[in-house]
């Protein structure tokens, strides 16, 4: 395989001071240290994501999906691991051991990030254009009419009418907050999408639009795409790769067809089941 654009080494998010005997590899009761109660929210992962892929994650709840991707946009300070990305410093620097600065340079150049909650990714009271606006400033933008014309270029990539543009998201319903939020992600370029459960809590007609958009961004913007969801047919409708997450590991991985058609491991044999 070609080298990967992101990949990430044993990472480790712990809650807690840890014991003798957590750190030493007890045995954990499912993500939670029996002695010391410290909770193992990602717990030795790996991850490769690779040029142009859809990677899914899945998982039941708790199982670590938004701790990896939280941890992968720098929300909070991971225990241990290390990433790489291809398109900072050639793929040679750890970007976890990095300043705030240049962490901040990778956020703004290099990853975009949609959350579940769009509260997270947008700034509620401000105008949709001004929400982008704050992106394309923060990656060094300065001419206000490069920045107009970059603003409708994103909004009509993910179908908002310019003329909704001075609108703050506030009035906007959660399918059209999740696609304002995706334009901001998407303001940069950047070479790697963070998706983390952007369709739960919308109905099903609104989520379906959104899935044909992410299907229409992926190949309009060539960009490599991790995506979270406990749909299991939001991640065959758009994952090529999937990774199944329990208590803070990676259990299974493979092709999303193979991990769906024929799971090898007894929980994705559960999780797959209890969907169909
Ligand atoms: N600040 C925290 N302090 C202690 N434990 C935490 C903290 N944040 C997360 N956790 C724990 O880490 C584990 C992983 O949480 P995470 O939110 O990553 O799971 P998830 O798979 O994304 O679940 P969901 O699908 O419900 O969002 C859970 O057991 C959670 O309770």
């Amino acid at each position: 395989m070609e080298n990967p654009v992101l990949k990430i080494d044993h990472l480790t998010v712990r809650y807690g001071k840890t014991c003798e005997y957590c750190r030493n590899g007890g045995e954990l009761d499912k993500n939670t240290c029996p002695h010391c109660k410290t909770v193992w929210a990602c717990n030795d992962v790996d991850v490769s994501l690779y040029e142009g892929e859809i990677l899914g994650i899945v998982g039941e709840s708790g199982s670590g999906k938004s701790t990896l991707m939280k941890s992968l946009y720098f929300d909070f300070d991971i225990t241990e691991g290390e990433g790489y990305l291809k398109n900072f410093e050639d793929g040679k620097s750890d970007i976890f051991a990095q300043s705030l600065q240049q962490k901040k340079y990778i956020k703004n150049h290099i990853m975009g990030m949609v959350y579940q909650n769009p509260m997270l990714g947008l700034r509620m009271d401000y105008s949709s254009a001004g929400n982008i606006a704050e992106k394309l400033i923060a990656a060094g933008h300065r001419s206000y009419d490069g920045m107009n014309e970059r603003v409708a270029e994103l909004l009509d990539a993910v179908e908002i009418l310019q003329s909704r543009k001075k609108e703050p998201p506030k009035n906007f319903s959660g399918g059209m907050q999740q696609r304002v939020q995706i334009s901001k992600a998407l303001a940069n370029n950047p070479a790697i999408l963070l998706l983390d459960e952007v369709t739960t809590g919308l109905d099903l007609s609104v989520q379906a639009k959104v899935l044909e958009l992410i299907r229409k961004i992926r190949q309009e913007f060539h960009i490599s795409i991790m995506l979270v969801s406990h749909d299991l047919a939001v991640i065959r409708m758009l994952a090529d790769r999937t990774i199944v997450m329990l208590d803070g590991k990676i259990i299974e991985q493979g092709l999303t067809d193979q991990i769906l058609d024929d799971p090898q491991m007894p929980y994705t044999q559960q999780l797959v089941h209890s969907l169909l």
